[in-house]
Formats: structure tokens, sequence, C-alpha cells
């Protein structure tokens, strides 16, 4: 047992009052399944929930409910004013992850005699993040750098939403979608030079999953519909809670809502992202898994001639990292401007830079296609004035 306070807060009066109460040790990490995860706070640590909720909640749950709130407060990062002591971890971070940019040359010389191939996360890598998750569209600026990046690299999508909402920003039949955290993945409906000739993609793992989703997402929609800023979406094979707009006072009512509609599903999990609690299949599928079987589809399975680069922002793409480290193979990126755990080796700040990354590959394949034509024909024209 370990002793935490848990400040109760009354509605009427509008007195917090700090309670120490003794919670079991839980091993609550595993509720958030992804790399990163930090380990639940030590005893002293605040969370602040209404009185109804502490009295609904029992010891063992309400330590659970703790560590909710905490990893909800830590994948939420507060961006203080810089400070000496924010830029030293900064900096230190950087050398551990240092900028994509800044690394091109080194990057594409690592790649030499090998297939780029590119996966990209969609939320936070190429749109910016903002409030209302209908709204995040990438800017056509991006959406022409991407279209040109696949003309010259095999390019997937790979995205916590439903497939069809992410087509639905980005719009570019040649690329592969992988939605709903990968469970949903599809080839390119056209143009796509790779893979030609081939059958059309069509993987969906968690598909006997459908049916319970979308009655979890109708459930989670009606117990979170008093909290105000909660907005749920279903994305198909996977349902999305977003608290980005809920009062931070109001986490821990929100997570006991999340809680007391999961615990009825153990066949679901919970793992989260950006201000966002993600609830899916207990199945063992995520980006990672989704990445490998794209590779396979391309005819890269067992490949040491492909380079495969993976950009992301999020704690989900995590498991992509994850899986080009153990391959060995290519690399990650991560979207970030603050230090984070992660399994990338380099970083970018932000979609913008995203998208100036992109534009030097493209640009960079386009001048080493140009290099090796003018070459073949020095030769073509090297072995005819022999012949005469
Ligand atoms: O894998 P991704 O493509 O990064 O998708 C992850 C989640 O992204 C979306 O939520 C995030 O972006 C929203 C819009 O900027 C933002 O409001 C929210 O706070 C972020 O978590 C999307 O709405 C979710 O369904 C995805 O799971």
């Amino acid at each position: 047992m370990t002793q935490q306070n848990v400040v109760v807060s009354d509605p009427k009066s509008g007195i917090n009052l700090t309670i120490p109460v003794k919670v079991p040790v839980s091993n609550s990490s595993a509720l958030f399944t992804t790399a990163a995860q930090k380990p639940p706070p030590g005893p002293g640590s605040c969370i602040t929930i209404s009185r109804k909720t502490l009295v609904e909640i029992n010891g063992n749950n309400s330590a659970r409910i703790n560590s909710w709130v905490e990893s909800m407060r830590a994948s939420s990062p507060t961006h203080h004013k810089s400070s000496p002591a924010l830029s030293d971890d900064l900096n230190s971070w950087m050398v551990q992850h240092p900028s994509a940019l800044d690394m091109f040359e080194q990057i594409i010389s690592a790649s030499k005699g090998k297939q780029i191939v590119m996966f990209l996360d969609y939320d936070g890598t190429l749109s910016p993040i903002v409030e209302d998750p209908d709204q995040a569209f990438m800017s056509d600026a991006m959406r022409a750098t991407v279209r040109k990046l696949a003309r010259y690299f095999p390019t997937a999508i790979v995205s916590g939403r439903c497939r069809d909402k992410v087509y639905s920003f980005v719009r570019l039949a040649e690329l592969y979608y992988a939605g709903s955290h990968g469970m949903d993945i599809k080839g390119p409906s056209k143009g796509s030079k790779y893979k030609k000739g081939a059958q059309a993609v069509l993987f969906q793992p968690a598909s006997e999953f459908l049916p319970m989703i979308d009655e979890v997402y109708k459930e989670l929609v009606d117990i979170t519909k008093s909290t105000e800023g909660v907005r749920v979406e279903n994305n198909k094979f996977c349902a999305s809670v977003h608290f980005r707009c809920v009062d931070e006072k109001k986490w821990g009512e929100l997570a006991q809502q999340v809680r007391s509609v999961l615990k009825e599903y153990p066949k679901l999990r919970l793992t989260q992202g950006r201000k966002v609690l993600e609830i899916r299949p207990t199945i063992k599928w995520d980006k990672g898994k989704a990445l490998e079987f794209l590779l396979e589809s391309l005819g890269y399975a067992n490949c040491t001639d492909v380079f495969p680069v993976y950009i992301g922002d999020d704690r989900t793409d995590e498991d992509a990292f994850k899986v080009l480290r153990e391959r060995d193979q290519g690399f990650g990126i991560l979207v970030s401007k603050t230090p984070k755990d992660t399994h990338a080796s380099y970083s970018l700040q932000e979609p913008s830079e995203v998208m100036v990354f992109l534009r030097r590959l493209v640009e960079w394949k386009k001048l080493s296609l140009r290099r090796q034509f003018r070459i073949r024909r020095q030769i073509e024209e090297m072995k005819a004035s022999l012949r005469n």
C-alpha cells in the first residue's frame, strides 16, 4: 500500500479538501500499453476528482483512476516559458535525437543502395494539432509535397483515425493507408508504380471487433455527455475519447467514466495519445505490425536492401519506431518540440519541418535520378563512338 493525496472538490462550495488515502501499489502502467509509458506517481502526488466520483470508487479502483489521470497529465505537458534548465534538457535530448534536417546527408548516405519506403503518421505530423479533430486539415503545400514524395518512394499513411476519415483529409489515391492504428490497411486505389498488377491490399485483423467498438462508442458518448468539452470519436476499429477541451479538474471524473465502460469489455484495452484516451481491441496489432505488414506487401519482407523511414509524433508511433530499431533497418523520426522518451533516432520540431524534410528527400531523389540518367547516356554515347 502507498499513501496518495486525493483532492476532493465540492462543487457547491468550490472548496477543495485534501484527503490522504491508502491505496494499493498497482502495476497500473500496464493500463497504457505503449512503450513510452511512465510509471504511476509516488506518494504525495495530487489528483482532483469530484466527491461523487470518490464515493463511487473503491480503493483499488481509485488507485487505478489516479494513475490514469497522472498518465493523462504526463502525456499533456504544460508548455512553460523557456528556462535554462529546460533548454539544458532539450539540448541533451537533441544530442541523442538530432534534427533529421541537420543529419540529412548522413541519413541519405545510410540509405545508399536501398529502397526508401516512407511511413507518415497524420495528426501532429502532416497536420498541426488543433482543438477540433474534424478541423485537422493538412495544407495544400503539404499535400503537394506528399504527392511528389509518393512519385519517388512507396508511401503509407499510418493513423489512429479511421481510414476513410484520414483519406478524406489526405485525398491522395496513390498512397497506402493504415487506419485505426494499423487495423485497417488498404493499398493504393490508383497510380502506384509499386507492386504493379498485384492484388489490391486490404487487411483488417480486428474485423470481429466492429460491433463491439460500435457499442462501446455509443456507451462512451452517453456516459461522457455531462462532461463539458469531451469529444468521442468512432475510429471504426477503435474509439477515441478526447480531453483536450476538458477542464483538468474534470479529468478524474472522465477517467472514471471511461473506466466504468471499459471494465465491462475485457477484450478491449486502453492506450493514450495526445490528450486522447484510445480504446482498442486487445489483439497484438499496432502501428509497428502495420509497418511490417506493409513492407511485406511491398515485397520487402526479408530484404536487406530496404530503408523504411517512419515519421510520427505520438506514443502510438513508438510501436513502429521500436520495430525499426529491432530490425535495425531505416529509422524513426519523432516530431516533438520537447524531450520525450522515444525509440526514434532523429527529431523534427513540427509539421512545417516535416514538409521541409520530405521536400529535401524529393529533391535529392530527383537529382540522383538525373545523375544516373546522365551517366547512362554518357556510357551509351561512349559505346556508340567505340562501335563507329
Ligand atoms: O495516429 P494519428 O494520425 O496521429 O492519430 C491519432 C489521433 O489523432 C487525432 O487526435 C489528435 O489530433 C486532434 C486534431 O489535431 C487533436 O484535437 C487531438 O487532441 C489529438 O489527440 C484524432 O482525432 C484521433 O482520432 C487519433 O486517434
